[in-house]
């Protein structure tokens, strides 16, 4: 008994394709959320079918209430077979157990080393000041505001910041680096809501759709540091700020990505004032949208201090 939940009709071998924007699936999500089918739909890319999640309170009943069940690794329909610009392969054969196992361990030797994570960040962020110092070239990147930083950083800082935190905050929040997340799949027939989900079926937990809810970030399409601040401007908490996703299989380098993101952007922004070269309302900021958002190159004034 039950049933998947519901979606547009799809055709053979190319499933929903026709009704679905290929190179920009997060914005497609939404159309189809919207349309009709409400947060819990199933589409298919070729002939493989998927379950989209779409909203802060599906997604978490998924992903932690619900946790066990949504745990296995999905696949990428369609996607598997095209390399990335790295030349990686983002082939559906990667063992994420070994992968998972490989990153504990290094991110464990890593930190057991004489220098700890944050010295080596920094050692990484002043070596970044003195190319960029000694490089006097205009470096393509675009950062269209300026926050100056006069003592040096250390994540201990972070607490008495509570602006460049929420800065880092909204960085993540506006670029949603992983609009769709990393494709989840169930691990065995799955009862959610009044559905039935049959095992490995792969899963969307769509992120964007909890980074850009209105209802807690008003205004989501704005960069507004402000979404994490009280009126206070003490750093507000977020159980919206989803980037690395929820759960147990939620990002395991989130620490250390949080640690980079601040220390970098401090050391930088301690040394350098950064400039667009044009206004910075006449940036086009639209990322390369295909799975995730990537952003485009910029021109960019770096200013020494
Ligand atoms: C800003 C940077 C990063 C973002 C936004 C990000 C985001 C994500 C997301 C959305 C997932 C999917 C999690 C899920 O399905 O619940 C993920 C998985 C993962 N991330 Fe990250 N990540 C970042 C940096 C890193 C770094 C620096 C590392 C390594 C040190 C890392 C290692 C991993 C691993 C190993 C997984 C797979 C976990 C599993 O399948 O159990 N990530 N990441």
């Amino acid at each position: 008994s039950g049933k998947l939940p519901p979606g547009p009709v799809a055709f053979p071998i190319i499933g929903n394709a026709l009704q679905l924007n290929m190179k920009n699936l997060p914005q497609s999500m939404r159309e189809v959320k919207v349309a009709k089918y409400g947060p819990i739909f199933t589409i298919y890319l070729g002939s493989e079918r998927v379950v989209v999640l779409y909203g802060h309170e599906v997604v978490k009943e998924a992903l932690i209430d619900q946790g066990d069940e949504f745990s296995e690794r999905g696949r990428m329909p369609l996607f598997e077979k095209l390399p990335d610009k790295k030349g990686i392969s983002i082939d559906n054969g990667v063992p994420w157990k070994r992968l998972r196992r490989f990153t504990l361990t290094t991110l464990r030797n890593f930190g057991m080393g004489k220098k700890s994570t944050e010295e080596r960040i920094l050692e990484e962020a002043h070596f970044l000041v003195e190319r960029l110092k000694n490089t006097h070239e205009k470096v393509h990147v675009e950062i269209d505001r300026v926050i100056g930083r006069s003592r040096s950083p250390c994540m201990a800082d972070r607490s008495q910041m509570p602006y460049t935190d929420a800065v880092v905050h909204e960085i993540q929040r506006f670029i949603s680096l992983a609009p769709l997340g990393i494709p989840r799949a169930v691990t065995r027939d799955t009862h959610f809501r009044q559905y039935i989900i049959p095992k490995g079926t792969t899963i969307f937990p769509v992120l964007h759709s909890v980074l850009y809810d209105s209802k807690e970030f008003p205004k989501p399409e704005q960069f507004n540091p402000g979404h994490f601040l009280d009126e206070n401007g003490a750093f507000k908490k977020s159980d919206f700020f989803v980037p690395f996703s929820l759960g147990k299989r939620s990002c395991l380098g989130e620490s250390l990505a949080r640690m980079k993101l601040f220390l970098l952007l401090t050391t930088i922004l301690q040394n350098f004032t950064l400039k667009p070269l044009i206004d910075p309302k006449d940036i086009d900021i639209t990322p390369m949208t295909l799975t995730s958002n990537d952003p485009v190159s910029y021109q960019l004034i770096v200013i020494p201090q």
